[in-house]
């Protein structure tokens, strides 16, 4: 047996045309786009990559962006002020902060400056909240990504027993928490999950979301189980062994063109509701 592919790009693709029809309808009642603040801090390639692949989708639905980049000296207390300053203009309805930042900044402490009804990456406490107890409110891009993909693929959720490897504040805990909202039977891994490969082996839905090259082995993969990729690692590996767990999953994401391009259109689409609700039509 091979698996069906999830196809994000298409299923990206289809959301992004939804977005670009919101903003025209709202730029045509506001007299002005929504308009999202990029916020990078530092050199890593990978996140000037990712901030640019935002920008330029932005520019493609009709988002308008700013842009902030600041050197890799920036302090916390710096970082701080900044996303204070973007969260009360009223020229700008969502923010993102891209994550990493450098090791010396209180990461925690910058997403909290973020203004809640603009924290279109679902990164504050407040959207944690939200998402744990089902409550309106802006999703972690990745984990409202995937959801909406497992959505477009019909995979049921009731009940059935999910994995998720990882447990990062905008990866795995929320990723666990949208799928245990959606009635799963949820366990989240970690570093000190004795024998992985067992708890993978029982799962009808693996997430996989731990930033290490194939971690999860194919062989792990339950006959028929659905398989997420949310690894970004260097070369567009996956955390997956994605050969032979193709072989035995039932549904399968690829990378590229599984998880990530959700991640970006679930990003856009908040900003669009979130410019809706600032302007006062949502
Ligand atoms: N503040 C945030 N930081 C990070 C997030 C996030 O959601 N918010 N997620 C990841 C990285 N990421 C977005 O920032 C991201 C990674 C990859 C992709 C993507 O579409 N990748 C393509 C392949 C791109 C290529 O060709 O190199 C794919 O998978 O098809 C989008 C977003 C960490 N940081």
């Amino acid at each position: 047996m091979s698996a069906l592919i999830m196809d994000g790009t298409s299923v990206a693709t289809s959301a992004l045309a939804e977005t670009a029809e919101r903003v025209r309808d709202f730029t045509a009642r506001v007299g002005r786009p929504p308009v999202l603040a990029t916020v990078l801090v530092g050199d890593d390639p990978a996140s000037h990559t990712y901030v640019r692949m935002k920008r330029s989708r932005c520019a493609r639905v009709g988002i308008g962006s700013r842009s902030v980049e600041l050197p890799a000296t920036t302090t916390t207390a710096e970082l701080v002020g900044l996303l204070a300053e973007l969260s009360g203009d009223p020229a700008v309805d969502g923010i993102l902060l891209q994550h990493p930042v450098p090791g010396h900044v209180d990461e925690r402490a910058a997403f909290e400056a973020i203004a809640p009804h603009k924290d279109v990456d679902g990164v504050t406490t407040r959207s944690f909240a939200a998402m744990a107890f089902g409550l309106p409110g802006f999703a972690s891009c990745t984990p409202g990504g995937i959801l909406r993909l497992l959505d477009a693929y019909d995979v049921p959720l009731p009940g059935r027993r999910a994995v998720v490897v990882g447990r990062s504040p905008i990866l795995g805990k929320p990723v666990a928490l949208l799928l245990l909202a959606r009635d799963a039977t949820v366990t989240c891994c970690h570093s000190k999950t004795a024998d992985l490969a067992e708890v993978v082996r029982e799962a009808d839905v693996v997430v996989a979301a731990v930033g290490r090259p194939e971690l999860v082995r194919g062989e792990w993969v339950k006959p028929g189980a659905v398989v997420v990729d949310a690894g970004y690692n260097p070369g567009n590996v996956g955390d997956v062994e994605h050969a032979t767990a193709r072989e035995r999953a039932g549904l399968i994401t690829p990378v590229p063109g599984g998880v990530g391009p959700m991640t970006i259109a679930l990003l856009l689409e908040q900003t669009a509701r979130a410019a809706e609700a600032n302007a006062g039509l949502a």
